[in-house]
């Protein structure tokens, strides 16, 4: 038997799970989840269909939408403690990090910690659901010594999220893109959070762990950080101009351009990046204002020029939210938020069916014999 194995870095190509839950299918260009094309789900359907249709299998109807509804808000409220927590956090801690402290904290008020049956987890993954707002928002007020904003469950859930991380109600549109923004981040298959959450889950740690190596995952740049890197970048840029200059400066040092590329999609558009950009020209024909448009979208004539390359979600996503006035260390928060569902539901299928995850390696190091 010989020692070396095939080695695919960064496990590029390789299947690690048979899944129920979503399949990027790149021949037919679907983002499938639970059977249905996200596109096509996003354009009818809200967050809380996506929640049921991956928690519970199957798009609800009215009732059973109230029904989620509802049992969401029961769970909005968090811990006192952990407003203390969140007030001996060094000011300077990313929401990020704020979000993974808080998710760890709230484990330990579980009475059936150890209890992964399918019933007690899809529990969990409801008041998960119901709490990480909470979470999101309120560590980032804390932290910027602001109060706390309470939960307001005359909203909707996405308006209550949106209320809770900007201290405004959002107006109609505001609502829906938003609410579109959870949907298109809610679950892709298998990016490295997910994988994470699968890994932890199965030493058969519990969701809480899962979820917070998730967070941290999911916090780089390569990754979720993405969205809030382009944000910055498009900062730096007050034209048309000034940015496609910024892009080419950063091809000819060798830079990654934050919001392009994707593993799975490298030569072609993300679907939902397309819907993110609709979702930009909305803002800016209602503000009046397409500057952020129009930079974006030299941006993507740049990247496709000079490398074959296309937008990722984050970076329509980026401004978008800037419109949407989002303070930008909330964007990759945010994405957790929406991806929580995602990830509770593959934490879920991983404790089902599980099968420990232990790859091997190629050994280059040096071997020696201990002298006697
Ligand atoms: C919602 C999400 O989480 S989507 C991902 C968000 N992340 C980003 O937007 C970060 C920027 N993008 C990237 O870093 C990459 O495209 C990734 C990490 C997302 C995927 O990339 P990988 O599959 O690991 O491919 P890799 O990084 O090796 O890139 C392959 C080639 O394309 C180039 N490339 C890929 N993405 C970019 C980019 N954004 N800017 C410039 N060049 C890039 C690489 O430099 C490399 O070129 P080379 O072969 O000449 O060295
Ligand atoms: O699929 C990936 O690798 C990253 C991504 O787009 C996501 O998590 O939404």
């Amino acid at each position: 038997m010989s020692n070396v194995h095939h080695f695919y870095p960064g496990l590029d190509g390789v299947v690690a799970a048979e899944t129920k839950i979503s399949f990027l299918d790149t021949v037919q260009g679907e983002i499938v989840i639970k059977g249905f094309d996200l596109i096509e789900l996003s354009k009818k359907y809200g967050y809380l269909d996506i929640v049921h249709l991956l928690l519970e299998d199957k798009l609800p109807n009215q009732e059973e939408k109230n029904r989620l509804e509802n049992k969401l808000k029961s769970n909005y409220e968090i811990q006192v403690a952990l407003y203390e927590v969140f007030k001996l956090l060094p000011e300077q801690t990313h929401p990020m990090d704020a979000l993974r402290t808080g998710i760890s904290f709230i484990s330990g008020y579980d009475e059936k910690i150890d209890d992964r049956s399918p019933d007690v987890n899809k529990e969990r993954a409801y008041r998960l659901l119901g709490t990480v707002p909470n979470i999101v928002a309120n560590s980032y007020q804390i932290l910027t010594k602001k109060e706390p904003v309470h939960p307001d469950k005359d909203l909707s859930y996405s308006a209550n999220f949106f209320y809770m991380i900007t201290s405004r109600k959002p107006t109609a549109i505001q609502e829906e893109i938003f609410d579109l923004s959870l949907v298109l981040y809610s679950e892709h298959e298998m990016p490295n959070s997910t994988f994470t959450s699968r890994v932890i889950a199965s030493t058969q740690s519990d969701l809480y762990g899962a979820l917070t190596g998730a967070v941290a995952s999911l916090k780089g740049n390569l990754h979720g950080g993405a969205n809030e890197a382009v944000m910055h970048m498009l900062l730096q840029a007050k034209t048309v101009e000034q940015f496609e200059k910024l892009l080419e400066n950063k091809l000819l040092n060798k830079e990654k351009i934050m919001g392009f590329g994707h593993r799975v999609y490298m030569k072609k558009i993300d679907p939902r990046a397309l819907m993110m950009k609709e979702a930009l020209k909305q803002l800016s024909d209602i503000q009046g204002d397409d500057r952020l448009y129009r930079m974006c979208e030299a941006g993507e004539k740049v990247l496709e020029r000079e490398k074959g390359l296309y937008p990722n979600l984050d970076y329509y996503a980026a401004p978008v939210y800037w419109m949407l006035g989002i303070p930008i260390p909330l964007y990759t928060p945010i994405f957790f938020g929406a991806r929580t569902v995602g990830l509770c539901t593959h934490v879920m299928e991983q404790h089902d069916n599980n099968h420990l995850f232990r790859p091997r390696v190629n050994y280059i190091g040096e071997r020696h014999a201990l002298s006697k």
